[in-house]
C-alpha cells in the first residue's frame, strides 16, 4: 500500500470527523450496540468514559453490513472502506500464516478457528483536544480482544503508548507505516506464546488525533482455544476454549479487570511429573 493510498485512507475519515454534528449524528450507534457514531457504550456503573469519538463498522462477513452506518459522505467513503478492508484482511491472513509457520505449526492452524462467519471490523477514532490529559485517556490501557489488530496511526500526532516492562512507551508515527498489533484471542490460540500486549491512547493539550484500526476475529458462534500442539508438558495448557470472547473482553475492560483472566484454565498448577 503506497504511502499515497494510506493518505486517502487518512482523509475520508478526517471529512468524515469534520462534517457537522447533526450530519455524523445519522450514522449515530443504538444506545446497547457498539455499531456506528458515537462514544463509548454504557455497560456498567464502574465505566470511566474515553476522550473519543468512534465510528465503528463491521465490514465481513457480507451479509453483517449495516450499510445505514456507511456515510454518504464523503461519497468516496464506502468505496475506500471496502478496498482497505480487502487489502488489510489478505494482509492478516498472510501475517496469520507466516506466524503459524514460524512455529512450525500446519499454515492455517490459526486461521481454521476463524469459521465461516469470521468478523472484521473497522473502527474510525477521533480524538478530540483535552484539557487535562494528565486526568483523561482518549483510550484506556486495554488489551485489544481481536487475533489480530492493523492501525493506520495519525500522520503527525502520536498517542498510542504500549507497555514494556512497566513503562509506557510511545509508538512512533512513520506516515508509510501501518501498526500491527496482537489480541487476546491470538494470545489464547497459542497457548500464551504469541502476547496480546496492554496500550493506551493519551490525550493532547493542543493537537487532536486520529486513527483508523482494522480488526479480525473468528465469528461469535465459534470455538476457539489453544492449538492442540501447543499443549504440552513443558508448556500446560494456559487457556479454555470460549465462545464469544469479545463481549468477554468489552465488560472486563469497561470495568478495569483483565479480560485474560476470566478464561484461564483452572488446572493449570495442577500438572505435576
Ligand atoms: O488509536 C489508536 O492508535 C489505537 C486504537 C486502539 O488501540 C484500538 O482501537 O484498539
Ligand atoms: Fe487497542
Amino acid at each position: 500500500m503506497s504511502t499515497s493510498y494510506l493518505e486517502k485512507v487518512r482523509q475520508v475519515s478526517k471529512q468524515f470527523f469534520q462534517l457537522p454534528v447533526e450530519e455524523k449524528e445519522k450514522y449515530a450507534r443504538a444506545a446497547n450496540d457498539s455499531e456506528g457514531y458515537g462514544n463509548d457504550r454504557i455497560v456498567s456503573e464502574k465505566q470511566v468514559l474515553d476522550w473519543s469519538y468512534r465510528l465503528m463498522l463491521r465490514v465481513y462477513p457480507i451479509e453483517k453490513r449495516r450499510l445505514s452506518l456507511w456515510p454518504q459522505n464523503p461519497t468516496d467513503f464506502s468505496e475506500i472502506l471496502e478496498d482497505f478492508s480487502i487489502k488489510v484482511r489478505s494482509m492478516m491472513e498472510y501475517l496469520l500464516r507466516c506466524m503459524a509457520r514460524s512455529l512450525n505449526l500446519e499454515e492455517d492452524s490459526f486461521l481454521d478457528q476463524f469459521g465461516e462467519q469470521s468478523l472484521f471490523a473497522a473502527r474510525f477514532s477521533f480524538y478530540p483536544c483535552c484539557s487535562r490529559p494528565d486526568l483523561v485517556h482518549g483510550l484506556k490501557p486495554h488489551t485489544d480482544r481481536s487475533v489480530m489488530t492493523v492501525v493506520l496511526q495519525d500522520k503527525e500526532v502520536e498517542g498510542l503508548q504500549v507497555l514494556i516492562h512497566d513503562k509506557w512507551v510511545n509508538v512512533p508515527t512513520i506516515p508509510n507505516a501501518i501498526v500491527v498489533n496482537l489480541g487476546d484471542q491470538m494470545q489464547i490460540m497459542s497457548n500464551g506464546i504469541f502476547k496480546s500486549p496492554l496500550h493506551r491512547v493519551v490525550t493532547n493539550k493542543e493537537k487532536l488525533r486520529m486513527s483508523v484500526a482494522m480488526s479480525c476475529e473468528p465469528g461469535a458462534k465459534n470455538e476457539i482455544g489453544p492449538v492442540e500442539s501447543l499443549i504440552t508438558d513443558t508448556r500446560p495448557r494456559l487457556y479454555k476454549n470460549v465462545r464469544n470472547y469479545g463481549e468477554i473482553n468489552y465488560r472486563c475492560y469497561q470495568e478495569g479487570k483483565i479480560p485474560l483472566e476470566m478464561v484461564k484454565y483452572a488446572d493449570n498448577n495442577f500438572h505435576q511429573n
